[in-house]
């Protein structure tokens, strides 16, 4: 269990997180959604210890982040929001580091390479510079990284933005198998669908705020036969959205 306790985050008169209380049990996949600005990249930083919260206590399995932390790091398997990092590496060598980091036996890192390149097809390009690779294989190349010592928590910022529909699925069933297994997924997305497809639990943050935390079944039952995507827009949504549409969807003929 993953535990935040009244956790804020400012960055200088930026509020991106305000009182946050959540509990994400082992077992579950937990998914993050809120607008851009919301404070879903701030929440997984703080969980991966990247930024220090302003205030508030994270607590993994009742051990407190702060006095844990390498211990605790080193259970997590963490995909971060952008993959443009270690470029100048090849594959292979950025591999090494992380088997370095998580001191994994040779054995166990060349079976596991072996085994998620060839499913996210990028077998034959480890030694290549990641410079040189797609944002989607960037994205496959750091996924890889994540997932190679096998961490109890994977938690993954936007995982599946610049996939193939191929690796995207082969994320989504390895995500479902790792929860399965009783091990916590925590992920952010703006892929409404993806959403209601995996999560068990969600958070919903608005401004830094949590606006909705409990089970995609029971939001989804706050409105039934509507989808989640349209009970997340109520939820967090312009009011006057439709008028804002129309504006710049008639803009151009007034122009005209
Ligand atoms: N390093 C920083 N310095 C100053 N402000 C920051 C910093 N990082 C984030 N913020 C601010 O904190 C707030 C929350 O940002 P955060 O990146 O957590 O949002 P997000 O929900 O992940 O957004 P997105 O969907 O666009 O990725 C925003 O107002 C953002 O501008």
């Amino acid at each position: 269990m993953i535990e935040l306790t009244h956790v804020n985050k400012t960055y200088g008169e930026t509020v991106a997180l305000k009182d946050l209380s959540l509990e994400i049990k082992s077992g579950e996949i937990f998914g993050l959604l809120g607008h851009n600005g919301a404070g879903k990249s701030t929440t997984i930083k703080s969980l991966v210890s990247i930024i220090e919260p302003t205030s508030g206590t994270i607590t993994f399995d009742g051990k407190d982040l702060k006095e844990n932390r390498l211990a605790i790091k080193q259970r997590i398997g963490y995909v971060p929001d952008t993959p443009d990092i270690f470029l100048q590496l090849t594959a292979a060598e950025y591999w090494d580091l992380i088997a370095a980091a998580y001191q994994l036996p040779d054995a166990q890192v060349q079976r596991r390479i072996d085994e998620l390149t060839q499913l996210f097809e990028i077998a034959g390009k480890e030694n290549e510079t990641i410079e040189n690779f797609s944002h989607g294989m960037r994205q496959k190349t750091i996924l890889i990284g994540a997932l190679l010592p096998d961490p109890d928590v994977w938690i993954l910022d936007e995982p599946m933005q610049g996939l193939d529909p191929q690796a995207a699925y082969n994320l989504k069933q390895l995500m479902k198998s790792h929860a399965q297994r009783g091990k916590t997924v925590i992920f952010s997305t703006h892929v409404l669908d993806t959403a209601q497809q995996l999560c068990d639990d969600l958070a919903i943050l608005r401004q830094g705020e949590l606006i909705y935390n409990g089970s995609v079944d029971d939001l989804l039952a706050t409105e039934p036969d509507q989808s989640l995507e349209t009970i997340y827009l109520h939820l967090t949504g312009q009011k006057d959205n439709a008028a804002l549409l129309n504006n710049v969807q008639t803009d151009g003929e007034s122009h005209e």
